[in-house]
C-alpha cells in the first residue's frame, strides 16, 4: 500500500501493469473546457470510482477514453497503446439496445461483431438472471436492460470495461444485483473497471481505486483505502485554524461558531492539545472534496494528486 495516489501510479508505471494512462487530455467544447490537464494512470486490475458533481467532465473523459470523442488536447492509452480500443467495452449512460431485437438476437447481433465473443457465458448469466431470451428488449424492465448490456460488454471478453452511470434509474435491490453480479464476472478474469456513479454508498466495497473530478479538473487518484487513511478531520477552535492550515496541508475547512473542522492530508498530529483528530469516511470524504472544486489544491500538496509524475 502506498500513502497517495501520486505514489501508486509510478508504481504501476514502474511493474508495466498500467490499464489506462491518459497525459494531459482536455476537451474544449465551443471555446469552453469541459476537461483540461487530466492526467491519471490505473493500475491494472482495479475497479474504479469516477465521481464528480454534474457537468464535472465525467462523460467527457469517458468518451475520450473509449474513443467516441475526440481530445482537443493530450492523450489515451490503453495497456500502454493509442490503439487499444479492442480491449474496452463501453456501457453508455442511455444503455443503447434494439428495443425491436429479442434477447437472442442482441446475442446473436454481438457475437457477430466480436470475435472474442464468449456465447455460453452470456447465456449462463442470463439463465441465471431470469432474463428470457424470447423477451423483446423494449419490454424488459430497467434493471433488466442494464443487464443485458451489461452481460453485452462482459461477453466481448474486455480486458477494461468502463460504465457510464451503470446504476441510475435502479432501485437499491436492482443496483445491488447488478454490482453484484459485475463483481463476481470481474473478480473471474481480472477485468479493470472504470465506473461513474453519483451514488457513494454503491461505491463502498466495491471500488478500490478513485478518481474524483470537479469543474473539469482532477481532484483526487489513488487507492481508496490509502486516501481514506491519509486523511483525518481536524476539530478545535476557530481562532486557532489559520496556525493549522498554515502548517498542515489542509484540504478544505469549514468554521461552524467557535469550532473549526479542517480535513487535513497526511497530517502529524497537532501539537496544540485542544485540536483533535478523527478518521472520516469515505462518504465524507467525497462530499467535502466535492463541495469545494478548490479542495485538494492546497499549496502544501507538493504534487497535485492524480497527476502522473513526468515519464
Ligand atoms: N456536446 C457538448 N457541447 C457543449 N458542451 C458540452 C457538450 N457535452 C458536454 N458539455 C459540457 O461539458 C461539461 C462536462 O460535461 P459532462 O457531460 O462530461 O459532465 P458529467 O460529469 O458527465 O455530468 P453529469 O454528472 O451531469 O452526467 C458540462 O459543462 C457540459 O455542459
Amino acid at each position: 500500500m502506498t500513502a497517495n495516489g501520486v505514489t501508486a501510479e509510478s508504481d504501476a508505471a514502474a511493474d508495466g501493469a498500467v490499464a489506462l494512462r491518459t497525459s494531459g487530455l482536455g476537451r474544449r467544447y465551443r471555446g469552453v473546457w469541459a476537461l483540461r490537464d487530466c492526467s491519471l494512470s490505473i493500475p491494472a486490475g482495479r475497479v474504479v470510482a469516477l465521481v464528480g458533481p454534474n457537468g464535472a467532465g465525467k462523460t467527457t473523459l469517458i468518451h475520450m477514453i473509449v474513443g467516441l470523442l475526440t481530445p482537443t488536447e493530450g492523450e489515451v492509452r490503453i495497456f500502454g497503446a493509442a490503439t487499444g480500443r479492442d480491449r474496452v467495452a463501453f456501457v453508455a449512460q442511455d444503455k443503447p439496445l434494439y428495443n425491436g431485437f429479442t434477447v437472442a438476437e442482441t446475442l446473436r447481433f454481438g457475437r457477430t461483431l466480436n470475435p472474442g465473443w464468449d456465447d455460453a457465458m452470456a447465456r449462463r448469466r442470463l439463465a441465471d438472471l431470469d432474463i428470457p431470451l424470447r423477451r423483446k428488449v423494449g419490454a424488459l424492465s430497467g434493471g433488466q436492460r442494464t443487464q443485458v448490456a451489461l452481460t453485452m460488454a462482459l461477453a466481448k471478453r474486455p480486458d477494461l470495461l468502463v460504465l457510464d452511470e451503470p446504476l441510475a434509474d435502479l432501485d437499491p435491490l436492482a443496483r445491488h444485483d447488478v454490482i453484484r453480479g459485475l463483481m463476481a464476472a470481474v473478480a473471474e478474469h481480472g477485468t479493470t473497471v472504470l465506473l461513474s456513479s453519483h451514488v457513494v454508498s454503491d461505491l463502498e466495497g466495491t471500488c478500490d481505486w478513485l478518481v474524483m473530478l470537479n469543474r473539469g479538473r482532477v481532484q483526487v487518484s489513488g487507492d481508496l483505502d490509502d486516501l481514506v487513511a491519509s486523511h483525518r478531520l481536524l476539530t478545535g477552535p476557530a481562532e486557532a485554524a489559520d496556525d493549522i492550515a498554515a502548517r498542515l496541508p489542509v484540504v478544505a475547512r469549514t468554521v461552524s461558531g467557535r469550532q473549526a473542522s479542517l480535513l487535513v492530508r497526511d497530517p502529524a498530529p497537532p501539537a496544540d492539545p485542544r485540536w483533535t483528530s478523527h478518521a472520516i469516511g469515505l462518504n465524507d470524504l467525497i462530499v467535502t472534496y466535492l463541495r469545494d472544486p478548490h479542495a485538494g489544491a492546497s499549496r502544501h500538496l507538493s504534487a497535485v494528486p492524480g497527476r502522473v509524475p513526468a515519464e
